[in-house]
C-alpha cells in the first residue's frame, strides 16, 4: 500500500475558509438555513464549517444536523454483516429551510442520493446544495454534482482518498491511498 498526500493540514485550513466564504455569499445569515452533515465522517467538516462561519466570520448561531443514511442505501440488503447505524439529530424544522448537506468524499453520489430520500422524513426544504472537501472526478454512478467543492481529485478506482480530522485522527491531512 503507499500514500500520497493530497491536501496538508494548511491546505486544508485555506480550504474551509474559502468554502465557509462562498456559503456566506450565498447564505448570508443563514436564517433560513440548515447545514446537515451526512454520518458518519461529513460531520466534521460540518462542525468545522459552523465553528469558522461563527468564530471567524461572526454569523449567529447556525443550525447543524447529522443525517444517518445507513437504512437508506439501496445496497443494504446485500451485506451479511450487521448493519449499525449512527446517530441521526435534526433538532429542527426543514419545511421551506434551505439546506446544505455537507461530506468530506464525494464519490459515486450513491450516499448523497440516499440522503436525500432520508431528509424527506424532516419535510420539504426549499432546497438542497451540496458541499463537499472533495470531489472525485468521473466517479459517479448518478447525476449528482456539488455546489461547493474544496478540491477536485482524479482518483481510479483501486485507489481510494481518506480524509483525516484533528480533533478524531489527530491531523487536518487527506491521503490518497493505493493499494
Ligand atoms: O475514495 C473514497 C471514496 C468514497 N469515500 C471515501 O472516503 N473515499
Amino acid at each position: 500500500m503507499s500514500q500520497k498526500v493530497l491536501l496538508n493540514s494548511k491546505e486544508v485550513t485555506i480550504i474551509l475558509h474559502r468554502l465557509a466564504c462562498q456559503l456566506i455569499e450565498k447564505h448570508l445569515d443563514f436564517s433560513e438555513t440548515i447545514l446537515v452533515g451526512i454520518q458518519p465522517r461529513g460531520v466534521f467538516l460540518a462542525e468545522r464549517l459552523k465553528q469558522i462561519l461563527e468564530n471567524e466570520y461572526q454569523v449567529p448561531e447556525i443550525s447543524l444536523g447529522y443525517l444517518d443514511i445507513t437504512f437508506f442505501r439501496d445496497d443494504f440488503r446485500r451485506t451479511d454483516k450487521p448493519l449499525e447505524a449512527n446517530k441521526t439529530q435534526i433538532n429542527f424544522i426543514v419545511e421551506d429551510k434551505k439546506v446544505i448537506f455537507i461530506d468530506d468524499v464525494l464519490f459515486t453520489g450513491r450516499s448523497i442520493r440516499s440522503a436525500l430520500t432520508a431528509i424527506q422524513s424532516f419535510g420539504r426544504p426549499s432546497e438542497i446544495e451540496l458541499l463537499v472537501l472533495i470531489d472525485r472526478r468521473f466517479s459517479r454512478h448518478l447525476p449528482i454534482q456539488p455546489d461547493y467543492r474544496g478540491r477536485q481529485v482524479d482518483a481510479i478506482n483501486g485507489e481510494k482518498v481518506i480524509v483525516s480530522w484533528k480533533e478524531n485522527d489527530g491531523e487536518d491531512v487527506v491521503h490518497l491511498v493505493t493499494n
